[in-house]
């Protein structure tokens, strides 16, 4: 009889790289954030990343990050993590663990707090300077919502599609 294999990812990975691979869905040309929601028995949830509402057409809606307020993306670019969540239609999602790309901003922060999500599971931290990011930790400190850093493994994945 021959033995398992070994080499198989563990739930860290699968998680993270379930979240990256919703980033490749990711119209934004600066960048792309995936997030995938998991039950404490390691179930998947939910998945999102971040792009236009539906029925905002990605070609006709602006891309640039600068320029006046109407011109550019921010006003209109809903978040993979609250994607992630309006996703779900399963009921509650509380006690759920987020893995995300980028760290969730204040705007995330709200709404992962106000489902119930008592875990983060983020990866990349670019905008731990903001205010946005600031604000978020505040929150998500006060509501005991737990979050650390992925430790990325460096493994590499080829899959051909
Ligand atoms: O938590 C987040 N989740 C998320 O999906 N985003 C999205 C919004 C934008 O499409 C993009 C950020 O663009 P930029 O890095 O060019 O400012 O990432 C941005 C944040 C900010 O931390
Ligand atoms: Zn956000």
């Amino acid at each position: 009889m021959s033995d398992k294999r070994t080499d198989y990812i563990s739930w860290d990975e699968y998680f993270m790289g379930v979240a990256k691979m919703s980033a490749l869905r990711s119209k934004d040309p600066n960048t792309q954030v995936g997030a995938c929601i998991v039950s404490n028995d390691n179930k998947i949830l939910s998945m999102g990343y971040n792009g236009l509402p539906r029925g905002c057409s990605d070609d006709e809606f602006p891309w640039a990050r600068e320029g006046a307020p109407l011109d550019n993306k921010y006003m209109y670019t809903a978040h993979s993590e609250l994607n992630a969540i309006l996703n779900y239609r399963g009921g509650s999602l509380d006690n759920a663990k987020m893995y995300v790309t980028l760290f969730p901003c204040n705007e995330c922060a709200k709404a992962i707090i106000q489902a119930g999500i008592k875990t983060i599971v983020y990866d990349c931290d670019k905008y731990a300077d903001t205010a946005s990011v600031i604000a978020s930790k505040r929150m998500l400190n006060a509501a005991g919502v737990r979050y650390y850093q992925y430790q990325r493994t460096e493994r590499e994945i080829t899959i051909t599609l």
